[in-house]
């Protein structure tokens, strides 16, 4: 059996990782944390009476093997923090971790010889998208990024088109594209900037999570998209996760890591 705690597990992510581990034979739900969590989510939730329910993080009691994070980019580098202090590995598909801070996470993993794993996507579509972003930047180094979502979604851009950017960096050199006097008649059309590569992010009712990598060259253009129409893509990802952080060698970034 594997001892889980879910953090945000009121949320839309959180909600689907409770399915999950309801359905899986040897995942059990030991805690639960949100802010607004009150004792009324027992029932509402169907929570079983063995399952604490935290509001506050120093109320949190070791007891669970792994802590699930699916909270928000304002909390999540403390929740990890929290939970590897506390000997319990994290997976983390929460957004908005710095270099820095993962820096010194995966330090804080080290030194507490535990393992975890944080995905800015743990989708299929999106992993296989940025493996083949980034191969092609090799041979198409003009690039844009449009990433399209729910109108609930607090971070701007997603996770994981910054994880794209990053990966598609690594095979091209920065430079500025467009005309060099380019300039722009409302402010930020053109939209972010990271290393040259323009990110755009779209917010509408009725998408889940959607990203498209458009490459230009000579004459021609190559276009990746992923579509999740259904947070249910992401379980499978979660779902290995778990399974396999408390054996992994420290804290790892990326699913494509350990599939
Ligand atoms: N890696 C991946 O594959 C995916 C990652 N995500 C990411 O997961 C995160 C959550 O997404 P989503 O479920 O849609 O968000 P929601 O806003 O639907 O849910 C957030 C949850 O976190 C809780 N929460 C918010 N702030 C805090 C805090 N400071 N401390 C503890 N709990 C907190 C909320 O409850 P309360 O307000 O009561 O505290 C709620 O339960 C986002 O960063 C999103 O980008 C989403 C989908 C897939
Ligand atoms: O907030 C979301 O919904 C999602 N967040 C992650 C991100 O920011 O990349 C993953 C996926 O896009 C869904």
């Amino acid at each position: 059996m594997i001892k889980i705690l879910v953090a945000g597990y009121s949320g839309s992510m959180g909600q689907q990782v409770l399915k999950l581990i309801d359905e899986t034979p040897d995942f059990e739900l030991v805690a639960v944390f949100a802010l607004g969590a009150t004792e009324n989510d027992r029932q509402r939730l169907g929570l079983g009476e063995q399952v604490k329910i935290y509001n506050e993080l120093s109320q949190i009691e070791q007891g669970a093997d792994v802590w699930i994070d699916f909270t928000a980019p304002s909390a999540v580098f403390e929740n990890v923090k929290f939970a590897l202090k506390h000997g319990m590995c994290p997976v983390v598909g929460t957004t908005g971790l710095t270099d820095e801070e993962l820096v010194e996470l995966k330090q804080l993993a080290l030194a507490q010889q535990l393992g975890g794993l944080v995905a800015p996507n743990f989708g299929m579509s999106a992993v296989l998208l940025m493996k083949f972003a980034k191969e092609a930047a090799k041979y198409f180094p003009d690039v844009e990024i449009i990433e399209m979502h729910h109108d609930n979604k607090k971070d701007a851009p997603s996770g994981t088109a910054l994880m794209t950017a990053k990966l598609i960096a690594q095979n091209r050199l920065p430079h500025h594209q467009g005309v060099a006097d380019e300039t722009e008649t409302l402010a930020h059309v053109r939209g972010g900037d990271y290393e040259g590569i323009k990110l755009h992010s779209v917010r509408l009712p009725g998408y889940v999570a959607h990203e498209q990598v458009l490459f230009g060259g000579a004459g021609e253009a190559l276009t990746i998209r992923q579509d999740s129409f259904d947070r249910a893509s992401f379980m499978s990802g979660v779902k290995l996760a778990v399974k396999k952080a408390q054996a992994l060698d420290g804290l790892v970034v990326g699913l494509e890591n350990i599939l």
